[in-house]
């Protein structure tokens, strides 16, 4: 594909950026349409999921702007791309490999293929899998499947780091309203003693389950915290403990599960074509299914599939993901815009942030374009964020009077899951849901400040410029399994869009592999004398110090 700054949209929507949008004042904007908000708001809808409304208004936003991103979207082929996804096509052109986590929540039904071969059917399928983890996850629950002192195994140890942690630990907290009662999950993913040992301290090895989730099996900081883990069970229980009642493996490498000990028959598998930051929907979400039960987890999956369904047949102009994503590429290359805020007013959704992190800034921050050329165009950008209303007491002073623009994402639940004190905590939540939008884009001036009385040398300090563009997102009920699944799924075509324009490689992630390597080096020189070989004198320095300081 031509590089995206060399196609006509680009230098129409510069120019437009020049002409028209340098100078657009959102409460200008909506002064002069009493419309806006409709014009500029998307709802999506699907059975089985509460509405969920997009309001995009808030945003540098004209028709004419919108056109013109939607142009960009065509020229660049972000449709034919997309359609190449759905159809099992290797996209993840560095790495040979099919981009195929929406055939993990597949639940429509629809043909889904790699190579020719159905991916959902047959005995290591899709659809295989599901059965298994649903079959597992219900004889755990029920306490058909118990430890070896036939004890029920309520403590559930997830051990993996990245896409093998960062979506089991968001979903389980996301959903924490459904989970068992009885079930108490640990989520262990840093190398760092700490992580595996506060876990372990809390933890009867007669009740508890370990999860070893790692797609590759080979990342470093799992394995050995899952031989760490095995080795403080056979410990613990005198060798007497049977590794196959307490320890099952979810991974694609069965010769390395089968390698740490970990029978076949107590692996869930999936596939290459499923990238680790794409992964909850597969074996790698058993936590979620053992924690809320099959039956949401399959709502999860499904609420996944509508917005699959949603991306995939909704005309660009109305399809909620694909104006997400341009308005990416809008504030990124067109605005300078360097981050993105998501804030959920949300305290179950406290770890989605990071969740985003993992899957917006290793997916799209790339700099090197399909043909292996650099992009001569902003690609990616800092994704960040807290709940709040926690972060309005935390950074929000930089994002209402700061020097940068940061677009945000408020996400708000209509309806709590605790309603307490007559609702009253869900009326105040909303209440600064709307208030922090409304903030960021009226601000206040300096007659409305001397209007109150303030001081003339204190005018500048409390002045607020405003016109700093909110997307807010608004869910129609609570945030139930296919809400949030649909939510998810919202982000991850939106980052799929960015790099369809940004035409990139979304897919792999060649930039965790040189720290790897070089850490590998490092840990043999941290047992031989003198401070390493072929460091620069800081390298070698803090080895030296290390060394020293540790009496290594
Ligand atoms: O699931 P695994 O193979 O153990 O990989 C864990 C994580 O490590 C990576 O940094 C890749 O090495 C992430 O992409 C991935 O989610």
């Amino acid at each position: 594909m031509a590089p995206a700054n060399t196609l006509p949209a680009w230098s129409e929507l510069q120019a437009h950026r020049d002409d028209v949008a340098k100078n657009f004042v959102l409460k200008e904007a909506f002064a002069s349409d009493a419309d806006r908000f409709n014009k500029f708001s998307r709802t999506f809808k699907a059975d089985g999921s509460a509405d969920i409304l997009f309001d995009f208004s808030k945003n540098f936003l004209t028709n004419e702007t919108l056109d013109l991103l939607v142009k960009l979207a065509e020229q660049a082929g972000v449709e034919r791309k997309r359609d190449a996804m759905f159809r099992g096509d290797k996209i993840n052109f560095t790495e040979n490999r099919a981009v195929y986590h929406t055939a993990l929540r597949n639940v429509g039904g629809w043909e889904m293929q790699v190579e020719g071969q159905d991916v959902m059917n047959g005995p290591t399928g899709v659809n295989g899998v599901l059965a298994h983890m649903k079959e597992f996850s219900e004889k755990v629950r029920s306490g058909e499947w118990v430890g070896f002192t036939g004890k029920k195994l309520t403590n559930i140890i997830n051990v993996g780091i990245g896409g093998s942690d960062l979506g089991p630990v968001m979903v389980t907290e996301a959903l924490k309203h459904y989970g068992a009662p009885d079930m108490t999950l640990h989520f262990v993913s840093n190398i760092d003693g700490t992580h595996m040992a506060e876990a372990l301290k809390a933890s009867d090895p007669e009740t508890t389950l370990f999860l070893i989730a790692s797609k590759t099996f080979t990342t470093a900081e799992t394995i050995t915290n899952a031989n760490t883990a095995k080795s403080w069970f056979v410990e613990k229980t005198g060798g007497k403990g049977d590794v196959a009642k307490h320890f099952v493996a979810l991974s694609t490498n069965e010769a390395e599960v089968t390698k740490f000990g970990i029978d076949s028959a107590n692996m869930f598998g999936f596939e290459s074509w499923v990238g680790g930051r794409y992964s909850v929907w597969s074996a790698i979400g058993l936590s979620v299914a053992l924690y809320v039960g099959y039956d949401n987890f399959h709502k999860f999956l499904a609420g996944a599939h509508a917005m699959d369904k949603h991306f995939r047949e909704t005309p660009l102009r109305e399809n909620i993901p694909v104006i997400g994503g341009l308005l990416g590429v809008w504030y990124g290359d067109f605005f300078q815009a360097q981050t993105r805020l998501v804030a959920p007013f949300d305290q179950y959704l406290h770890r989605f942030a990071a969740y985003l992190q993992q899957l917006s800034m290793e997916s799209n921050g790339k700099a090197i374009t399909s043909d292996g050329s650099s992009a001569k165009y902003t690609t990616g950008s800092i994704l960040f964020g807290e709940p709040c209303t926690n972060a309005q007491h935390s950074f929000f002073q930089l994002v209402h009077q700061g020097t940068k623009l940061i677009p945000a994402d408020f996400i708000l639940a209509a309806k709590s899951h605790n309603p307490i004190h007559d609702n009253l905590h869900q009326k105040m939540l909303a209440s600064n849901y709307f208030a922090q939008a409304e903030a960021l884009m009226v601000g206040k001036t300096d007659d409305q400040l001397r209007a109150e009385g303030t001081p003339e040398e204190l005018i500048p300090h409390k002045r607020f410029l405003g016109n700093r563009p909110t997307t807010s997102i608004l869910v129609g009920d609570v945030i139930g399994p296919a809400e949030l699944g649909a939510l998810i799924v919202y982000y991850e075509h939106l980052t799929f869009v960015e790099g369809a324009v940004w035409d990139i490689n979304s897919f792999d992630q060649w930039g965790v592999e040189l720290g790897k390597v070089l850490a590998k080096k490092i840990l043999k020189e941290l047992d031989e004398p003198g401070n390493g070989s072929g460091h620069d004198a800081s390298t070698g320095g803090l080895i030296g110090a290390f060394k020293s300081f540790s009496k290594i």
